[in-house]
């Protein structure tokens, strides 16, 4: 679901490029699947397929991280679980704060995937004072006011923005000056952060809309296929409004 993007070249430092980054997660969400089934060994072309990628490209990401695999036998799963691991920062953990707990802030403090991939969150942020104390997940929620002093404390840098809009890039400042140096945005705005910073934007409407652009073309298509059948039907009504003949007839 994650979609955004990072204000980082194409190619990290080390040589691994961002696109190749950006599969390292799905690899390791299908690894640690077949971990927790014990499965030994994977072909690149089983994983590939868990992954949802295509199995050259799989192979020339896993060249990146020094991971060759071995003909006949495949990739060695727990290995391959650490060093994409230990590639993404995993294997620490990373305290998060989530600033804006209305629906999706709580939904997202609920959600028990973080913490299971190393992502504690280690406090809930709302600038509503009727919210101050309350629980949620566990956690009570603190007030604005004491942002800077919570991400000092906590040793964050790491912070999820789920605030109306508007307030989003009043907030990703105050995180940003208070030392937060990677931002997952939830609002439906383009923040704009100092060099150095990462911004991931996740917006499932943008995603929905990417599916409706899709459906809308298969309706177009199915439209295409069921014309000829109209044609020798005699049905001559959905012609376009020049009169053009439709892009598929009957031979
Ligand atoms: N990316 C997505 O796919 C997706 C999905 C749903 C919602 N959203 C967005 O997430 C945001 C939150 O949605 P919601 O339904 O939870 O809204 P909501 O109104 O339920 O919650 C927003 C919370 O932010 C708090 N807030 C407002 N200004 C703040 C500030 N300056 N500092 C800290 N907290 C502040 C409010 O007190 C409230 O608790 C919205 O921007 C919404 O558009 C994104």
């Amino acid at each position: 679901m994650a979609t955004g993007r990072t204000h980082r070249p194409a190619t990290r430092s080390r040589g691994i490029p961002e696109a190749t980054v950006a599969r390292l997660p799905l690899y390791l969400r299908a690894l640690t699947a077949l971990s927790e089934r014990s499965v030994p060994t994977v072909s690149s072309e089983e994983l590939a397929a868990a992954a949802g990628v295509n199995s050259a490209k799989l192979r020339k990401d896993f060249s990146y991280l020094g991971s060759y695999g071995t003909r006949g036998v495949g990739y060695d799963v727990e290995y391959l679980v650490y060093q994409i691991s230990r590639e993404l920062g995993l294997t620490q953990d990373w305290p998060v704060v989530i600033v804006g707990i209305g629906n999706l802030g709580a939904a997202l403090a609920n959600y028990g995937g973080f913490a299971s991939r190393g992502f504690r969150v280690a406090a809930l942020i709302d600038a509503d004072p009727a919210l101050a104390g309350k629980p949620v997940a566990g956690i009570p929620v603190q007030h604005t006011d004491d942002l800077e002093k919570i991400i000092q404390d906590n040793g964050v840098s790491i912070g999820v923005i789920a605030t109306p809009a508007g307030a989003a890039q009043q907030v990703c400042e105050r995180l940003v000056a208070a030392g937060v140096t990677s931002i997952l945005n939830f609002a439906p705005t383009v923040l704009n952060v100092p060099e150095g910073v990462d911004v991931r934007k996740v917006d499932l409407s943008i995603e929905l809309q990417i599916l409706a652009f899709h459906e809308q073309r298969k309706a177009g298509e199915e439209a295409a296929d069921a014309v000829p059948a109209a044609a020798t039907s005699g049905d001559t009504t959905d012609q376009g409004p020049d009169g053009d003949v439709p892009a598929v007839m009957p031979a």
